[in-house]
């Protein structure tokens, strides 16, 4: 029986298939490249940039598209590009702690520092520079109002400071998220929204593959391997999916001391990936999507007219927001929502994707 060498790998980098990895070469997304720039370009200049919110669903590129550019605006002295994570940092001290350290070089005072006082630090650092604030994952901080205070303390600094220059870029997956900031702030809150629909499946094959080019040795992935994982990767639209699947079949083909990554190898990782992404999307919903989600796997078949009475009995929540919950779980493909033809009427009928797997994802919580 033959057995891998110690030294013996299909990986030629293994990092590339790391979660926060900047890959070499980011295709088709110039459209969304070239609006960033535009919009952040004013900055070089000492002007205030126009402020953007990057759209869509996860895995579509939205932190990459921020943090290349971010990356080339580091270059230039006089702006301050900072990254945010709002999932990790969110409450409205952690956000300007980590702007304090980018204007500053060092920590901020770790204790008994009012807000205001670090807010006025942050603004009088800044001098003559250009601050640019990326926020990802702002829908985290909008349940809590952080959102609206953080939006709202950025937006209002050149007021507060005279000179100051301050521009933000919002990523969210929430498409409506402007519609959803309080008044005070989208009063003076005009972002461009910059759309990142999901990608092609042509589109899907051509990232995966240069993902797999920088990953893997030469003609370590088969084109058969390839397809099926982009195929698969199509279906659940994430890109994030599609990476793991890869990294994984590779780790396969190398147990089993393969020299290449086969079909095979796909179909032997397929569900146990599919069940470590299925948790992860179950886990980031909220509640009341959770509710709704267990209802629509518990039956067959569903309307969505009969749903949202269902779901009414049980959370009380209006229809608007319902909708908006079922546009967001089709959005990250949990769901499938077709019109159909019946007894002369047309209805939206509720489609569910591997019910076994999603009900076992859901039992946790
Ligand atoms: N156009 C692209 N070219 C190369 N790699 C890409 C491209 N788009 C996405 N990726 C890769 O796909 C993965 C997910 O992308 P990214 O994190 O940017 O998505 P996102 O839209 O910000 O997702 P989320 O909303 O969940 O944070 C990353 O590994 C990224 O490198």
């Amino acid at each position: 029986m033959r057995y891998l060498r110690w030294d013996e790998t299909l990986f030629r980098n293994y990092e590339v298939f790391d979660e926060d990895y900047l890959p070499e070469e980011y295709l088709h997304r110039e459209t969304q490249l070239n609006r960033l720039v535009s919009n952040l370009k004013p900055a070089l200049r000492g002007a205030r940039p126009v402020n953007c919110l990057c759209l869509g669903p996860p895995g579509t590129g939205k932190t990459t598209a921020v943090k290349l550019i971010f990356k080339d605006l580091s270059e230039f002295e006089g702006v301050i590009p900072v990254y945010v994570n709002c999932q990790i940092m969110n409450s409205k001290q952690q956000v300007f702690a980590k702007i304090f350290r980018a204007v500053y070089g060092y920590e901020p005072p770790s204790y008994g520092v009012p807000f205001t006082k670090l807010y006025y630090s942050v603004m009088k650092g800044i001098g003559e520079r250009v601050l640019v604030v990326a926020l990802d994952d702002l829908n985290f901080l909008l349940s809590e109002e952080v959102a609206n205070e953080v939006l709202y303390a950025l937006l209002k600094a050149h007021e507060e400071v005279e000179g100051v220059k301050v521009g933000i870029v919002g990523i969210a997956t929430d498409v409506k998220l402007a519609a959803r900031l309080d008044e005070r702030v989208s009063s003076v809150f005009h972002p461009d929204e910059i759309h990142f629909p999901l990608y092609g499946f042509e589109e899907i094959r051509d990232i995966l593959a240069s993902r797999a080019r920088f990953g893997f040795y030469p003609g370590v992935l088969s084109d058969e391997a390839l397809d099926k994982i982009a195929e698969l990767c199509y279906e659940y639209g994430d890109l994030r999916f599609g990476i793991y699947l890869m990294k994984l079949a590779g780790l396969e083909a190398e147990r089993e001391a393969s020299r290449r990554i086969e079909l095979r190898h796909v179909e032997a990782v397929y569900e146990g990936s599919r069940r470590v992404f299925l948790k992860k999307s179950v886990q980031a919903l909220s509640d009341h999507e959770r509710v709704l989600l267990g209802l629509i796997y518990s039956s067959d078949e569903l309307t969505t007219g009969e749903l949202y009475r269902r779901f009414k009995e049980m959370t009380a929540v209006g229809y608007t927001k319902f909708y908006e919950m079922l546009s967001k779980l089709e959005s990250i493909r949990l769901i499938d929502t077709r019109f159909e033809q019946r007894g002369g009427r047309t209805r939206a009928i509720i489609k569910r994707y591997e019910p076994a797997l999603v009900l076992d994802a859901l039992e946790e919580f």
